[in-house]
């Protein structure tokens, strides 16, 4: 970060004390001000049903979120006090007019007081069907158009599918201007996915041979050894593949497959993100089949604790067939891809917390150094995106000694076990950036639809196939299936290989 302070505002947290702002946006705002990252004028107002004065609001909501949550929880007793005096807390119903009008004569009084100068940020931390009537309360009680800049901050996800998610694009571009609008997709806030495009077009390494013809495949995994957790409502109707796939993991696919864009300027970038998505090959029924594989966990073990299977999970249907694993391989059409796997996997209640990015380059011909000198391995770019932050280069080299055994080595650069570093959390970013009008690291509008023209024939092709489910036991990398479907190309997941 480091790029200043952004201009004085007003930022309304719709859903203020809600898990989303408790678990990420508090801790990320306190830890803004400790950096001195927030505007000199600023005043964060938490909108919720509940009654809570400012005061317990700021002892039962905000105090117990940064002490659990905060990664610079230690410094509160230096910085909470300061930090408070910028919380505010209003209690209203989303959808009770007359709050509305409560609301702005509140906002206008506090713009005053503060010097907030009428630039409005509103951050939606609300369920999506709320999206909607809160845009146009707002705008009925005309807090927009704001007198200074406004944005509005989305989170997910954004639709169900793309008829919903383009009906819920109408209701937005009806208040706010495109680059005005700030959907979130918290992996772009991570400091390793920020990272991908400085390796890649900073590196004169890797440039060259990023390409189908160097290539052998992509690996991208992101395991989570949680379950549902309180989320099952939501989780239940949405599953892995709008949850994680549909997002987070298809913008990871968009950052390692762009062609270097003309500049480092917001439109450029995401210019080349969607032509990535634009290129995806399309799947049909017959693909889905083979190439996407679903699964749900039963009960098992994690960590060498009995777990609930999904189906008993709280807020979850006990017939859900409701996917809490995806794998799936996929192609891009275009001249540097064609005929490059990119495999992806992601789910709940696996082996493992991480998040990896592997890219597998092509063998070299056995012609110098055939088995008998050792295992030859490809060569691995290793992209740790969390729980380790860093990247490696896994080489083969001559073992020491007098023979001329061969053993893979790694180049590695660990970022976060570099003493002294403690990278900003996601939403501290993505947060800083909002409120310093930067809309880079958020999704536009045609990057969501074309990735929803993608998900959408999978999603369908499930709902016309009922799955037997459940078919992995918590605690296990998915289900077989999920196996198949790399080896039977003659690969394996890079990742679960190198964890043996
Ligand atoms: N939690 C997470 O980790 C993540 C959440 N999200 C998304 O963030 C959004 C919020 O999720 P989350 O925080 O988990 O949800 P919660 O159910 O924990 O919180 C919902 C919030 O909305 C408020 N609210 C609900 N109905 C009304 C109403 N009629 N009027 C006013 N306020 C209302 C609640 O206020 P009150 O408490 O007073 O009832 C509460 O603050 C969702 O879109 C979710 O998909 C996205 C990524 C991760
Ligand atoms: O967006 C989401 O992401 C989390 C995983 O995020 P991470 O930063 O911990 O990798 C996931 O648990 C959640 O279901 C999903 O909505």
């Amino acid at each position: 970060m480091g790029l200043g302070k952004p201009d004085n505002c007003v930022l309304v947290i719709f859903g203020g004390t809600g898990d989303l702002a408790r678990r990420k946006l508090y801790p990320a705002l306190y830890n803004l001000h400790v950096d001195g990252f927030l505007p000199d004028a600023v005043g964060i107002i938490a909108v919720g049903r509940r009654g809570f004065t400012r005061e317990s609001f700021h002892d039962e909501i905000v105090l117990p979120s940064l002490k659990k949550f905060s990664r610079r929880a230690s410094e509160l007793d230096a910085f909470f006090k300061d930090f408070a005096d910028r919380l505010y807390y209003f209690q209203a119903d989303i959808y009770d007019e007359e709050g509305y009008k409560r609301f702005k004569r509140f906002l206008t009084e506090l713009e005053d007081a503060t010097g907030c100068t009428g630039n409005r940020i509103f951050y939606l931390a609300v369920a999506p069907e709320h999206f909607g009537p809160v845009v146009r309360g707002l705008q009925d009680a005309e807090m927009i158009p704001a007198p200074g800049w406004q944005r509005v901050v989305i989170e997910k996800p954004f639709g169900y599918d793309l008829p919903s998610a383009a009906e819920l694009n109408r209701h937005l571009r009806a208040a706010f201007r495109e680059e005005e609008i700030y959907r979130i997709d918290h992996y772009l806030g991570k400091e390793m996915i920020q990272n991908i495009m400085v390796i890649r077009f900073a590196n004169t390494f890797f440039e060259p041979v990023w390409n189908n013809k160097y290539i052998d495949n992509v690996q991208i995994t992101s395991a989570e050894r949680v379950g549902v957790e309180d989320r099952g409502d939501y989780y239940d109707r949405a599953g892995a593949l709008r949850d994680m796939v549909q997002n987070h993991l298809l913008q990871l696919v968009t950052l390692v497959a762009m062609e270097p864009p003309a500049s480092l300027a917001t439109e450029d970038i995401h210019d080349e993100k969607v032509k990535v998505l634009r290129s995806l090959r399309p799947m049909d029924e017959g693909a889905v089949n083979r190439n996407v594989v679903r699964g749900q966990y039963g009960a098992g073990e994690i960590n060498g604790q009995k777990v609930l299977p999904y189906r008993k999970e709280k807020k979850v249907s006990p017939v859900s067939n409701t996917e809490t694993f995806v794998a799936l391989k996929l192609f891009i059409e275009n001249f540097r891809w064609v005929g490059v796997p990119f495999y992806l996997r992601t789910g709940k209640r696996l082996p493992a917390k991480v998040t990896e990015i592997i890219i597998q380059f092509k063998s070299l011909p056995d012609i110098l150094y055939f088995k008998e000198y050792g295992e030859l391995r490809p060569n691995l770019l290793v992209i740790r995106v969390q729980p380790l932050e860093g990247i490696y280069v896994q080489l083969n080299a001559k073992r020491p000694g007098n023979n001329n055994y061969i053993i893979p080595i790694r180049l590695d650069f660990c970022q976060n076990c570099e003493v002294g570093v403690n990278s900003p959390e996601a939403y501290e970013r993505l947060l800083y950036d909002v409120m310093r009008g930067d809309p880079t690291l958020f999704t536009r509008w045609d990057e969501v639809e074309a990735a929803w023209r993608f998900v959408d024939p999978i999603a369908a092709a499930w709902a016309a196939r009922p799955p037997l489910f459940p078919n992995y036991a918590a605690g296990q990398w998915g289900p077989p299936a999920a196996q198949e479907l790399v080896i039977r190309d003659g690969r394996y997941w890079w990742q679960e290989h190198e964890m043996q």
